[in-house]
């Protein structure tokens, strides 16, 4: 069964080493928000480095059946917690449990070997993915369909226009269902002849994904596809509960 647990965690990341005050001070004002736009926070960390504390105390819990989205201003922690999630980062406090398996649509190069080709890459998720051959053919057709790549499907993709090397991500992360779907907003821009069609593939992996976290500023996919919302705030949750409390709140801010 999946299931995402988190419980109290802070993710930080290291500046610089030393302890220069006019230089804190100078990156302090670099990384200081503009007005409305909540941000990071600096601190000194035990070994006296200064470090940007971009997620503070955040916990929640995800059972199958929950669709969570997250909203906040530009850089108040989102994409972050998808990467913690994910995985990608760990955490400096806390706990993040995130059992079943999970896919992540959170930018195009992840997991794929540029020097390889459409069909390669595709191969390679697939044993990933513990497919079997014919489970894997079936994936390579549904990609090859989607994407109309042609024959650069047997090109290395480093040699793809970024247009081609979405459809190619894309396609390959909608093939193959996981139980915990997590996905950044980025997947829900696009050219509009694009998104028409990875828009139908999107909500039906949506529908069959167990439990869903996704990152959007826009309020109609979050009252479309959320059950839940967890409105971030430099860092920190300001609101958590369902979208038609937290939306209507976040939008008077
Ligand atoms: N590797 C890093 N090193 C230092 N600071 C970072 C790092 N990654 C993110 N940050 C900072 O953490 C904060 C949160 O970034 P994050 O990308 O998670 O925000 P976001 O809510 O997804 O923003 P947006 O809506 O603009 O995508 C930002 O202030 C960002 O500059």
């Amino acid at each position: 069964m999946a299931l995402i647990s988190v419980e109290g965690l802070d993710i930080t990341f290291p500046l610089y080493h030393g302890n220069s005050r006019s230089l804190k001070r100078t990156l302090a004002a670099a990384v200081q928000p503009a007005r409305n736009a909540p941000s990071a926070h600096l601190q000194q960390d035990a070994r006296d480095r200064v470090v940007v504390q971009v997620l503070h105390d955040i916990s929640f819990r995800l059972n199958p059946g929950d669709r969570l989205g997250l909203i906040g201003s530009n850089g108040a922690g989102k994409t972050t917690l998808l990467r913690a999630l994910a995985g990608i980062y760990e955490p400096v406090a806390g706990r993040v449990r995130v059992s079943g398996t999970v896919g992540a649509l959170l930018n195009t190069n992840l997991g794929m070997n540029v020097d390889l080709s459409g069909r390669e890459n595709i191969r390679l998720r697939g044993l990933f993915h513990g497919l079997t051959r014919t489970r894997i053919a079936a994936v390579e057709q549904d990609v090859q369909d989607f994407a109309e790549l042609g024959t650069f499907m047997d090109m290395p993709v480093k040699t793809y226009s970024s247009g081609m090397l979405v459809r190619l991500a894309f396609g390959l992360a909608t093939a193959i269902t996981p139980q915990i779907l997590l996905m950044d907003e980025w997947f829900l821009a696009g050219d509009a002849a694009f998104m028409t069609k990875a828009r139908h593939r999107l909500e039906a992996l949506v529908d069959r994904a167990e439990i869903l976290v996704v990152s959007t500023h826009q309020p109609e996919v979050m009252q479309a596809w959320c059950t839940r919302v967890l409105w971030l705030d430099g860092g920190a949750i300001r609101m958590d509960g369902p979208p038609d409390m937290v939306l209507p709140a976040y939008l008077a801010r």
